[in-house]
């Protein structure tokens, strides 16, 4: 099954680049940049991700993104996780950044945009792993500070594809974001928000009431409501849950607790993703694997979760339709039939 896993296609719509800086590239960029860090080695660092809840991974998940001075670290960073998307079968790639984890340290958003993207664009032409960009707006930050990254936006409307929501979320609810999303929308992006990772189902609602999103991230709170779940069923509205995060943030207690396969059984639009893969202890592949190990999911489930993340997809119909058909010529191959 890991042999099938491994070479499953796949398609990532919950990534927090910033998530994905390994402590190897922390430590390069941190001497390049003559920065220091708290940890005296990598293996320092790895020890110290040992995380009680959603906050207490924040404080050093933001800390982390310090290293990140120049548009080259940003290019290094995207690049370095587009090579972990060709080694674990990623057709495309959805990824979030956060501006203001950069801004507010003196920053420039266009530093940060631009080596992002230029690296998703490489990754196209080199790897031929097709990409969007989501930016993300922190909920612990105010609604000013959301319409002031906004603005900073406005020249790069092209180069994005939503506007999303993360950070803190008890505390925290869509409402506060509610103007700021509807300019936002009115400017052509799509939307999306974190909810229901810790935080209660009504947050769910407010996303999808308030906030108009096209997808949830995480929405694993929806199971304590009912009439919610129907609601998320009916709709198809997608739900990117991301397994390894939500063990190492203590949202189920382990993996074998896990609701993914409820919710894929109910009917929703559920999606497997890694969330911040240097974090959590793993990408795709790893997540797809952790899930298999607990909760045994049929190769069929395991395709379901890829044809979801099509569906869900911010793409063309055009490269939905070649997704997939790579989906069905690898299920053609080496489905259990
Ligand atoms: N899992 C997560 N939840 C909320 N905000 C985040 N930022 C990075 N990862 C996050
Ligand atoms: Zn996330």
């Amino acid at each position: 099954m890991e042999k099938f896993i491994r070479c499953l296609p796949k398609v990532e719509l919950h990534l927090h680049i910033e998530g994905s800086l390994e402590p190897e590239l922390m430590f390069e960029l941190a001497e390049r940049n003559g920065i220091s860090t708290p940890y005296s080695s990598v293996e320092e660092a790895r020890s110290a991700y040992h995380f009680h809840n959603l906050q207490s991974f924040l404080d050093i998940y933001y800390q982390g993104a310090n290293v990140l001075i120049t548009e080259r670290d940003f290019f290094d960073l995207t690049w370095a996780y587009l090579l972990r998307c060709k080694a674990d079968n990623v057709m495309h790639t959805e990824i979030f950044f956060d501006p203001q984890t950069h801004t507010e340290r003196g920053i420039a958003f266009d530093t940060a945009i631009n080596g992002i993207y230029h690296a998703l664009r490489q990754g196209e032409k080199e790897l031929g792993i097709t990409s969007r960009l989501i930016m993300c707006f922190l909920r612990h930050l105010s609604e000013e500070a959301a319409f002031e990254t906004l603005e900073m936006a406005k020249p790069h409307l092209n180069r994005l594809v939503a506007v999303g929501l993360d950070s803190s979320e008890l505390g925290h609810p869509p409402e506060k974001f509610e103007r700021v999303f509807a300019e936002a929308r009115a400017l052509g992006l799509k939307t999306v928000a974190h909810a229901g990772e810790e935080g209660p189902p009504s947050n769910i609602w407010d996303a999808i009431n308030l906030l108009h999103v096209s997808r949830i991230d995480h929405g694993v709170q929806s199971s304590e409501d009912p009439e919610l779940i129907k609601t998320l069923a009916l709709s198809r509205m997608p739900l990117t849950v991301c397994p390894l995060s939500n063990i190492k943030l203590r949202v189920f207690d382990k993996m074998e607790d896990h609701n993914i396969l409820t919710l894929l059984d109910q009917g929703l639009c559920v999606t497997v993703n890694s969330d911040d893969p240097a974090f959590f202890g793993g990408y795709m592949t790893d997540n797809f694997i952790a899930l298999n190990k607990a909760l045994s999911p049929s190769p069929s489930q395991l395709a379901q979760f890829t044809r979801n993340a099509i569906e869900a997809s911010f793409v063309s119909d055009e490269r939905k339709q070649e997704m997939m058909q790579n989906l069905d010529d690898f299920w053609d191959k080496h489905g259990i039939h």
